[in-house]
């Protein structure tokens, strides 16, 4: 590898020249940026061609947001020299070879000849898969280094290239698991703020999923710090630049576990040029489309269930639950209904109106429209009285019979109108139609455990669970069927229940979906256990399963120690196969002088180091912990469902948030209290265990869970 000082001229012409391309590269993205703010945009009338002016200027706005020379983010990060002519046609022969750099975007010169090829383009694919055996024409392949050099806060901060390393893939083959110095210094840079992109070094297996087809429904399943979620952000920006057109009408999503996950990863999309996704929880996207006077002043959630309930409300059995409970709306027609013409009356009786609700509740419409059709099948009943009759009808003698309020009323009553939270509301506070509904689907004890608490007076003052939230978004689909997506991520889509994994799935029927997890991180219990059945839920049954197994965050050490919950919290999973070993980077210490004494201890180390220091610990426990560390002198700034990572280096984090999370150093204060603190408390440990990329530091004052405890530790 080739490296020089940041702040002076390299001695190596190679780099000089390279720092030069990299020069040339952005003046050629200033120009195209250039052109595009100098063409004038053809405008149409402004009243008459309102909307189509307004697609064309926030066509040029997104255009222009592409070419931002973004200042962190060098404009290219790789170079490929191919055998001559694989890349360009023309040219005369005897040259040398195909030279083309890799970059985040597409950069050509003023003559339209590529100078950065766009990280996604077909002919980048060398970039990421060509090996020895299989060079894809390359005969080289250069990965570049940088270095940031911090200019204070009145400047943006700028990106040197300091390093390059080169891989010649004409040579044999050299079998190495190692990865190459750049991807190491890459892993190992440290972390502060959001999750950053790593398109300069995805990886073979990565990059076969990454580039899958749109039409593909994928399932990855993948021990911590495998890159599933790096996988779920660079597959969207690739689908979006292969099927632009596609999604961007039919819009893209990404589901998280929680808002501080959301927040982690809320920068990485933008950096690859894309800012048109939606990222939100489960929990966000079901209540998006509920009437904003039903949201309770403490947000919806504001309840957690107790296991056995949650896995009842979760289960896919509920579904018909509230499929019945809907339909149970409908009344038996009873009385006759008199529609007056002018001097005269027409009469539909009972049994006129019992063939229309049975014929429109049997064809499987959405509840909702089912209102409007009836009162279409009704006027048409009635026309054919009055024809019958010699009456003369036509569209308009239609429209007026079905907005008779005769007619209207008639409806209302037979066909009565639902709004989707009431029903739930009062299918769980009322016992007698709850068991009428349930009645053969679930026993007694089910039936006890699926009610609310309390006796709240409406929708605002119900206590609503994650589960309950699952329930009402199938009552609004039966409802009123919601919009569909082009493609959605979910992340952490281990916690899934069957019923959370319905709503997600019935937004995506015509999409295709990519499904991040891991089982063994699996701690909610109603979670479905295998991916199997997970997939048959969202209604995607033929997705194809893969499994990522090289772990590029967790050193060795790390992931060893964690591995030991494995065979108790997921029988058959292995452990991922760390990319890098660290000596020293795992300790784990008995607090003999009380707990808080020695998790500061532990954090003041953690902070002599560079990069985020994380502080775990069972959510419950953790206030009192947080005391005590301040009277010990050490404050910490806490992490919740609503912030997300600030600029602390140091940050309490409660394990119930710790998912998806990855901090340089990690204090775990107390392992055994996580362990208990829930049902799946050890997978929660798990998880907490596999957050660090450099150091762990284990404090206990009880004894280790069993399953760690088995043998000391070599850290
Ligand atoms: N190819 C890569 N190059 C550089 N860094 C990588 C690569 N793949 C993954 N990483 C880094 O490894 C860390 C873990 O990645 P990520 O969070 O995507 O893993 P994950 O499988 O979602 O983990 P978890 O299951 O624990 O949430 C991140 O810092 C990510 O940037």
């Amino acid at each position: 590898m080739t490296t020089t000082d940041p702040t002076t001229t390299p001695a190596d012409p190679e780099l000089v020249a390279e720092r030069d391309s990299l020069a040339a590269a952005r003046a050629a993205l200033r120009a195209m940026r250039e052109e595009v703010e100098g063409t004038e945009l053809m405008l149409g009338d402004v009243v008459n061609d309102k909307v189509t002016n307004a697609a064309l200027q926030r066509g040029r706005q997104r255009r222009l947001a592409a070419l931002a020379d973004l200042p962190g983010a060098p404009l290219f990060f790789g170079r490929l020299d191919f055998d001559p002519g694989t890349v360009f046609l023309d040219e005369d022969a005897g040259r040398g070879p195909d030279r083309v750099h890799i970059g985040r975007r597409h950069v050509h010169d003023p003559q339209g000849r590529p100078m950065v090829l766009d990280w996604r383009a077909p002919i980048s694919v060398a970039y990421y898969r060509a090996s020895p055996t299989d060079r894809m024409r390359v005969l080289v392949r250069r990965r570049y280094g940088f270095t940031t050099l911090d200019h204070g806060p009145r400047r943006d901060p700028e990106v040197v290239l300091t390093a390059f390393e080169d891989e010649h893939l004409t040579g044999a083959p050299v079998p190495d698991e190692r990865p190459g110095e750049l991807l190491a210094a890459e892993i190992e840079r440290p972390r502060t703020g959001p999750m950053r992109d790593i398109v300069a070094t995805i990886q073979p297996e990565q990059d076969d999923l990454v580039r899958a087809p749109l039409g593909t429904t994928l399932c990855v399943q993948g021990a911590p710090g495998t890159g599933k979620t790096a996988v779920g952000l660079h597959r969207i920006a690739f689908l979006l630049y292969t099927e632009r057109e596609r999604l961007s009408r039919a819009g893209v999503a990404i589901i998280g576990p929680n808002r501080s996950f959301l927040s982690y990863i809320r920068d990485v999309l933008p950096a690859l040029g894309e800012v048109d996704v939606t990222q939100t929880t489960v929990g966000d996207l079901l209540t998006r489309g509920l009437p904003e006077r039903f949201r309770p002043a403490a947000g919806w959630v504001r309840r957690t269930e107790e296991p056995f309930a949650a896995r009842v409300k979760g289960d896919a059995r509920m579904a018909e639950v509230i499929r019945r409970d809907l339909w149970s709306h409908l009344r038996e027609p009873e009385e006759a209904l008199m529609v007056r013409r002018g001097s005269r009356r027409w009469r539909l009786y009972p049994e006129d109106l019992r063939p229309l609700l049975d014929e429109l509740a049997g064809r499987g419409v959405a509840y909702g429209s089912g209102r409007e059709l009836l009162s279409h099948r009704i006027a048409h009943t009635v026309l054919t009285l009055m024809e019958s009759e010699g009456e003369v009808c036509d569209d308009r003698t239609h429209e007026q019979v079905r907005r008779d309020p005769a007619v209207r009323s008639a409806v209302t009553a037979l066909w009565p109108k639902v709004e989707p939270t009431a029903q739930v509301l009062g299918l769980l506070t009322d016992p007698e139609r709850l068991a009428r509904a349930a009645d053969g689907i679930l026993d007694e004890r089910e039936q006890a455990a699926v009610l609310l608490p309390g006796r709240p007076r409406g929708p605002r003052s119900a206590r609503w669970s994650a589960e309950d939230l699952a329930l009402i978004d199938e009552a609004a689909a039966l409802i009123d069927r919601p919009a569909g997506l082009g493609h959605i991520v979910v992340d952490e889509a281990q916690d899934l229940s069957p019923m959370q994994c319905r709503a997600i799935g019935r937004r995506c029927e015509s999409g295709s979906l990519t499904v991040l997890g891991d089982i063994a991180q699996g701690t909610s219990p109603s979670a479905v256990r295998t991916w199997s059945t997970l997939l048959e839920h969202l209604g995607k049954p033929t997705g194809h399963l893969s499994v990522l197994d090289r772990g590029y965050r967790v050193p060795a050490q790390i992931i060893d120690f964690a591995a030991r919950l494995l065979p108790t919290i997921a029988r058959g999973l292995g452990a991922p196969v760390a990319v890098r070993r660290a000596p020293g980077s795992l300790r784990v210490t008995p607090a003999a002088d009380g707990l808080a004494a020695q998790v500061a201890r532990a954090c003041r180390t953690a902070l002599e180091g560079e990069g985020s220091v994380g502080l775990i610990a069972a959510d419950a426990h953790l206030p009192a912990l947080l005391e005590e560390l301040a009277a010990e002198g050490l404050d910490v700034p806490v992490l919740d469902d609503d912030t997300g990572l600030d600029a602390a280096r140091l940050v309490a984090v409660p394990a119930g948030l710790a998912k998806g999370l990855e901090f340089d150093a990690v204090v775990v204060a107390e392992p055994a209290a996580i362990a208990e603190a829930e049902e799946r408390g050890l997978n929660r440990l798990y998880v907490v265990l596999t957050r660090a990329v450099s150091t762990l530091h284990v404090v206990h004052s009880r004894p280790l869970p069993a399953p760690l405890a088995e043998t000391p530790v070599s850290g």
